[in-house]
C-alpha cells in the first residue's frame, strides 16, 4: 500500500521554523504554497524555514505550488471590509478584477470566499449583501451559471514557474482544470523551463467533473478541492460528488487528494468537532492518497495542534485500511 501524504498550507500562522518542525515531527510530508497570496520570490524566507525544519527531522519535503490559473479573486486590501446583510456597497469596494466587469449585470448573484458571502449586483454600480461576512484580501469569487473565459496560467504563474527550480518545488497544483487542454498547456510551459514536476489537477467546478476521466493521462494526482467545488456545484451536492470523483479515481487507479475545511473549526479553537474527525478518518479509509490543511495551518490560531489531530486520525485510518 502506498504511503499517505499529508500537507499543510504555508502562511503567517506557521512561518516559524519551530512550528514547521513540530508539524513535520507529527507526520506532515510537505507543504503547499498558495501563489494567489504570494509569489515564490516573496516566499524565500518561509521556504528556507521549511527546508531547515525538514532537515532537522530528516525529511525530504514535498513543496507544492498552487497556481493562480483561471481562478477569480478579489484584489488585495490592507483592511478587511465588513459586508452587512441587506446593506448596499459600491461594486468598486469589493475590488473584483476588471475582466469580470462585463458579467456584473443587475440581478447577477456572486459568491465570495468559497461562498461564505453572497451578493447581488444592482443597477446603480452597487451590490446588495445577501449573506454577510468579512471580506479580506484576495478571496475567491464565483458567478453561478456564468462561463468566464480565462487563460490556464497567468503571466504571474509563468514567472513563478520560471524560478520554480531555484525554490525546490516538487509539484504544481493547477486550479479549475476545465479539460485536458489546460493540463497540456501546463505541461508545455513546464517543458519549456525543463521542469519535471508532479502535476496535481484541482477539480473545482462542473467542467472539471465532466472531463474528469480525460484528465487522468495528463496528471499525477486529482485534487478534490472542496472549497471552490462546493461553491460551484452547491454545498448539498458536495458529498455525493466527492464520492463520485473518488470512485472514478479508484476505478482508474488514479491517486487523489482530499482538501479544504477538514479541521476548519481549529482555525479558532484548539479542538476539532466530531464531524471533522469523522471527515478525516472517512477520507483516508476510503482511499485518499493525500490530504491537506488549508486555512488551519496558513492563518489559524492552532496550526501545530491541527496538524497533530490531522496526522493522528489519518494514521489510525491508514492502519484500519489494511484490514
Ligand atoms: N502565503 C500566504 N500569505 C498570507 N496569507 C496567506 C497565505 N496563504 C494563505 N493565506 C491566508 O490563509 C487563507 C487560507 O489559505 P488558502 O486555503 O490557501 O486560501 P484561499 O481560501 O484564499 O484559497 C487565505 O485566504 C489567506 O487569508
Ligand atoms: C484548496 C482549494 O483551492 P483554493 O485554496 O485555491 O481556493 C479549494 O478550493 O478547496
Amino acid at each position: 500500500m502506498k504511503k499517505l501524504k499529508i500537507y499543510g498550507t504555508l502562511g503567517p500562522a506557521c512561518q516559524k521554523a519551530e512550528v514547521l518542525e513540530n508539524m513535520f515531527r507529527t507526520g506532515m510530508s510537505g507543504v503547499r504554497l498558495n501563489l494567489s497570496h504570494t509569489t515564490l520570490s516573496q516566499s524565500k524566507e518561509i521556504l528556507g524555514q521549511v527546508f531547515q525544519a525538514a532537515q532537522r527531522c530528516k525529511i525530504q519535503p514535498e513543496i507544492l505550488i498552487d497556481m493562480i490559473g483561471p481562478e477569480i479573486r478579489t484584489g488585495k486590501r490592507e483592511r478587511a471590509l465588513i459586508l452587512e446583510k441587506g446593506k448596499s456597497y459600491f461594486l468598486s469596494q469589493l475590488r473584483f478584477p476588471d475582466f469580470v466587469k462585463p458579467y456584473c449585470i443587475p440581478g447577477q448573484h456572486v459568491l465570495v470566499d468559497d461562498g461564505k458571502m453572497e451578493i447581488e449586483i444592482q443597477d446603480n454600480g452597487q451590490v446588495q449583501v445577501l449573506r454577510e461576512g468579512i471580506l479580506e484580501s484576495r478571496k475567491t469569487v464565483f458567478f453561478p451559471g456564468v462561463q468566464i473565459d480565462c487563460p490556464a496560467l497567468t503571466e504571474q504563474d509563468v514567472e513563478n514557474l520560471r524560478v520554480a527550480k531555484d525554490y525546490g518545488v516538487t509539484g504544481i497544483m493547477q486550479p479549475f482544470v476545465r479539460g485536458p487542454r489546460d493540463l497540456a498547456h501546463v505541461k508545455k510551459v513546464l517543458d519549456s523551463f525543463g521542469l519535471s514536476l508532479k502535476v496535481l489537477a484541482k477539480i473545482e467546478n462542473q467542467d472539471g467533473i465532466d472531463h474528469l476521466e480525460s484528465l487522468f493521462p495528463y496528471c499525477d494526482e486529482i485534487v478534490i478541492a472542496r472549497g471552490d467545488l462546493g461553491s460551484s456545484i452547491g454545498l448539498c451536492q458536495l458529498p455525493r460528488i466527492q464520492r463520485r470523483i473518488e470512485a472514478a479515481c479508484h476505478k482508474h487507479h488514479k491517486p487523489y487528494m482530499v482538501v479544504t475545511e477538514m479541521l476548519d473549526s481549529m482555525q479558532r479553537q484548539p479542538t476539532p468537532t466530531r464531524a471533522e474527525v469523522n471527515d478525516i478518518y472517512d477520507a483516508v479509509i476510503r482511499g485518499a492518497s493525500s490530504i491537506m490543511l488549508t486555512g488551519e495551518s496558513a492563518k489559524g490560531k492552532y496550526p501545530e495542534e491541527a496538524m497533530r489531530y490531522f496526522c493522528t486520525i489519518a494514521q489510525m485510518a491508514l492502519e484500519d485500511r489494511k484490514i
